[in-house]
């Protein structure tokens, strides 16, 4: 799995507990997963369809550094299915997991469509094609 994305959590990240807000952490999860899709499918057209159990593991706080790993784990006809993992930079201490999102591939009117795509890219190569 590799963690491309690194944040620094930051006071408007924060919940009424002082630590980081589930929510804020979920849009930053999804928006990772998107990209990871786009560039593993080579289109901009798919959407967010299925997330399995979250597991908040600990918590993060102001200050610290966390990173998003995300890595594709099946691909299917016009779906594929990434699983998910937050870590803290530092200590490697588990923050958050998702054993399964998925996303689905769709045409301009937001049916699904196939994509043709069984194994995972290292490069940005689709992007291109
Ligand atoms: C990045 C973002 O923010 S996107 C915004 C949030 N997401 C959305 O708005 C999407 C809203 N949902 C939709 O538009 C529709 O549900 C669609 C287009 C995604 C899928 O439509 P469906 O009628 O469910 O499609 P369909 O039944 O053909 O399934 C498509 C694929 O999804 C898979 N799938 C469908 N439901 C599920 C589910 N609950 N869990 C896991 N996979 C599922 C199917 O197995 C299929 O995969 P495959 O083709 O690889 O075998």
């Amino acid at each position: 799995m590799n963690f491309y994305t690194r944040k620094w959590v930051k006071p408007e990240d924060l919940n009424a507990h002082g630590t980081l807000f589930g929510g804020r952490l979920l849009a930053w999860i999804d928006e990772e997963a998107a990209i990871y899709t786009i560039i593993q499918l080579g289109t901009n057209g798919c959407v967010t369809k299925y997330m399995s159990e979250i597991n908040f593991v600990s918590s993060a706080h102001q200050g610290d550094i966390i990173e998003l790993g995300i890595k594709a784990i099946k691909f299917g006809h016009t779906s594929i299915t990434l699983t998910c993992h937050v870590r803290n930079k530092i200590t490697q201490k588990t923050i958050l997991t998702i054993d399964e999102i998925v996303f689905v591939a769709v045409d301009d009117s937001g049916k699904p469509v196939k994509h043709g795509r069984t194994e995972i890219t290292y490069t940005d190569a689709r992007l291109r094609e």
